[in-house]
């Protein structure tokens, strides 16, 4: 994504010493990051390396161990009910497999969080279910249809008209492109772009394909060993002599990420 001057705002989501284990698993171990307004980060790292873990504390998901989350200058670590609720309607996202509900049809889904969170009627649901199909590139047919009926293409832009249904501030993509050959992936990287700047939306993604992150991103960080160890606008990925960075972006198995070619 082409760059965006910065600016000095409260950040929209900002992340400070993020720890996260899971028994003797330390997955997250100090992390920082700020995402400000309007901007879109991307999150970089092999598997494994704690970004959905990221996400998920982000979310409310999972609690962290210790460390900070704020959104809009709230903190969100420990907010129950009612108050997480709140938080949690000025997010949409896109889940890695789409996670829609086979017994639904594509309007039902993509309204989902209209008529459950919202209390959106169900006819004026349906309206803005049919408008943000559209806005995905889907023709109006599909809204019938069961997520059983279409490709993974298709569930990809569901998936992405019930991300942004609400018109929510902070859309969050997992891994949007897993699953798809190289050019529906780069037709669905698109539509991020075109979407995240139609909406205003603040934008955080993890991935581990470059090809998306290069282009979805204003900034990209990467996560290794429960941190940010790096983080720079997106044309600067390139260039740095950070010998972790380089390794990833040109997918060596050589170099100072050690990578266990068999697991026990
Ligand atoms: N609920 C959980 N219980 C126990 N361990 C977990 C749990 N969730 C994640 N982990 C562990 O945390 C680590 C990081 O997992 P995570 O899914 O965040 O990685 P990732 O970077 O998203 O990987 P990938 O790119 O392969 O999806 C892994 O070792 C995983 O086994």
């Amino acid at each position: 994504m082409t760059p965006r001057s910065t600016n000095s705002q409260t950040p929209k989501i900002r992340v400070r010493g993020l720890s996260k284990s899971f028994g003797d698993n330390q997955v997250l171990r100090g992390l920082d990051l700020d995402v400000d307004e309007g901007e879109s980060v991307v999150v970089i790292g092999g598997s494994g390396t704690g970004k959905s873990v990221l996400l998920k504390c982000i979310l409310g998901i999972l609690e962290p161990d210790s460390g900070s989350i704020e959104v809009d200058g709230e903190e969100v670590v420990g907010l129950r009910g009612g108050d997480m609720d709140r938080v949690r309607r000025k997010f949409g996202m896109l889940f890695q497999n789409a996670a829609l509900f086979d017994s639904l049809p594509v309007w039902e889904n993509v309204a989902f969080g209209m008529i459950q969170s919202e209390g959106v009627a169900r006819k004026r649901a349906r309206e803005t279910a049919a408008e943000k199909l559209a806005a995905v590139g889907l023709r109006p047919e599909v809204a019938d249809l069961f997520p059983a009926e279409l490709s993974g293409g298709m569930k990809k832009r569901v998936g992405l008209a019930r991300a942004i249904a609400t018109e929510p501030e902070i859309v969050f993509f997992d891994e949007p492109t897993t699953g798809l050959d190289p050019i529906m992936g780069d037709v669905i990287n698109s539509l991020i772009v075109e979407i995240v700047q139609k909406l205003g939306a603040t934008a955080l993604s993890i991935t581990h394909d470059m090809a998306s992150a290069r282009k979805i991103a204003h900034r990209i960080a990467m996560l290794y060993e429960g941190r940010i160890i790096w983080n720079g606008a997106t044309e600067e990925i390139d260039s740095t002599d950070n010998a972790y960075v380089q390794q990833f972006v040109n997918g060596r198995a050589e170099g100072p990420i050690e990578m266990p070619v068999r697991q026990a």
